[in-house]
Parts: C-alpha cells; sequence; structure tokens
C-alpha cells in the first residue's frame, strides 16, 4: 500500500493537519505511528484505513479488507456484545467466536455495549476488526484501558496478522509493540510523518501509585468490575 503527497484537513478553511505524507508499507508490515497528543495519528490511521479521502494526494493499493478498531469504540448503542458481533460477523461474513476466549470476552457477552466499562468496549471493537482477517489491520491506542492478559495477547496476535500477509498499523503512546523484532516507526510531528530508523526508546513503565478511592457502598460491586474491567488490579479495603 502506498501513499502519495497526501494532505489533509478536516474542512475547507481549517488548518491543514498532515501534508505531503509518503508512506509505501509491504505485506507483513507491522508500523508503529507515534507522536504527540493532536499530531495527528488517527487522522493517519483513518486515512489508511480508508474512512477518510485525503484532501490532496493519493492513496492505492489498499487490501480488499480492512479491519479498523478506533481509539474509542462508540459504544453507546442499545445492543448487546453477541447481538452486535453477530451482527457485524454477518455483514462481513466471518466469525467472531474465535475471538471470545483469546480476549477473555465470555462473561461480557450479554451486556449492552453502552453498560460496557471503556476497555470491555475497547475489546469488542478490536474483535469487529479482527474477525474478517484483514488484509490491513489498523489499531488506533489498541492497548488503552485493556486488561494485562489481553495486553499480553495483542504483540502475539499483530504477529498472526503480520505472518499471514497483511499489513497491520498501530498508533501506540505504551509501546505495546516493542518487544517484537521488526516494528517499522512512523512519526507524525508538524503535520508530516517521518519513518524514523533510530531504535524506539526503551518503555520505561511508571511506577506503580496506589490510589484510594472512596465510595458509596451499595456502588462498590459495580465500580469494583468497571476498575478491573478497565485492567487495575483493584482492591476493596473496607466496607463499612
Ligand atoms: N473531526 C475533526 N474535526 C476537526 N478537527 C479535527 C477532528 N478530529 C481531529 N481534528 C484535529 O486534527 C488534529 C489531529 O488530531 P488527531 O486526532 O489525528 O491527533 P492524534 O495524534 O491522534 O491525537 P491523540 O494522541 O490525542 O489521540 C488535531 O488538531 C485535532 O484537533
Amino acid at each position: 500500500m502506498r501513499l502519495v503527497n497526501v494532505s489533509y484537513s478536516y474542512r475547507r478553511r481549517a488548518p491543514t493537519v498532515l501534508r505531503g505524507v509518503e508512506m509505501a508499507l509491504a505485506p507483513g508490515d507491522v508500523a508503529e505511528v507515534v507522536g504527540a497528543n493532536g499530531a495527528g495519528k488517527s487522522t493517519l490511521l483513518r486515512l489508511m484505513a480508508g474512512l477518510a479521502r485525503p484532501t490532496a494526494g493519493t492513496i492505492s493499493g489498499r487490501p480488499a479488507v480492512v479491519g479498523f478498531a478506533p481509539d474509542r469504540f462508540p459504544a453507546e448503542q442499545p445492543f448487546t456484545v453477541t447481538a452486535y458481533l453477530t451482527h457485524q460477523a454477518r455483514i462481513r461474513r466471518a466469525r467472531f467466536e474465535p475471538w471470545i476466549d483469546r480476549l477473555g470476552m465470555a462473561p461480557l457477552m450479554n451486556e449492552r455495549l453502552r453498560d460496557l466499562s471503556k476497555g470491555s468496549a475497547h475489546k469488542v471493537g478490536l474483535v469487529q476488526a479482527l474477525m474478517a482477517e484483514p488484509g490491513l489491520l489498523v489499531l488506533d491506542e489498541p492497548f488503552a484501558g485493556l486488561d494485562a492478559d489481553t495486553r499480553a495477547e495483542l504483540p502475539a496476535i499483530v504477529t498472526e496478522v503480520a505472518g499471514r500477509g497483511g499489513m497491520v498499523v498501530v498508533s501506540d503512546h505504551q509501546g505495546g509493540l516493542r518487544g517484537l523484532p521488526s516494528v517499522r516507526r512512523w512519526a507524525v510531528l508538524d503535520g508530516e510523518v517521518k519513518e524514523s530508523t533510530a531504535s524506539p526508546p526503551p518503555v520505561t513503565a511508571a511506577p506503580p501509585a496506589d490510589v484510594v478511592v472512596t465510595v458509596p457502598a451499595d456502588e462498590v460491586p459495580a465500580f469494583m468490575a468497571r476498575m478491573r474491567g478497565d485492567g487495575y488490579q483493584a482492591r476493596e479495603l473496607d466496607r463499612a
């Protein structure tokens, strides 16, 4: 897939978010896109996925099947997880079931999308992106809010998609793919996108911090479930 001289602005007189972007991805490439908040990573990913059209320039060679997991899954929908994924699977002529155990989603299947924690909603977004075996898999901040088991599983999933010839593009603040042997890395800065050949900085984990939150007693179970669903090691101190 090739991006040639791609520029983008959201509206006609709005500032140009990306300009003169040149990128080429080959089957099996895994690309990490980094940059500060607001740099244009999500915009670039949406262009690559075909969800937005370049204001100028061309994108060619996009695989027929694209999987896209947004940074914020639009969970304000009345369906249960099962109903939503069944519908998506029918449209894509795909199966979602193999992903359910793998992403630890069995307990969520009868929940309504709007009741899911952020991390759980994110998993639904991942499944709908993965189920059709995409030739291009685009994941916007996939590690945000995921529990430890799913975080650990994601690099293996990315490797599998790339291993069968898919291209994978991931924006990632958290260095979640740094352990993979050959990740290409692009940085978005001042509207320009440059491939970096320097080795990425080591991932420095923030020291774990204990935070005590006071919650009304009747809200404790739901609060604990939500925190755990978002990947925190939540512990109940006292119910009094
Ligand atoms: N729908 C929109 N309409 C107008 N401007 C937008 C829209 N979405 C994003 N922008 C602007 O485009 C620029 C790039 O935003 P984008 O979301 O691509 O950045 P990002 O690098 O993904 O940021 P973050 O790390 O915070 O997710 C920002 O200035 C943002 O305000």
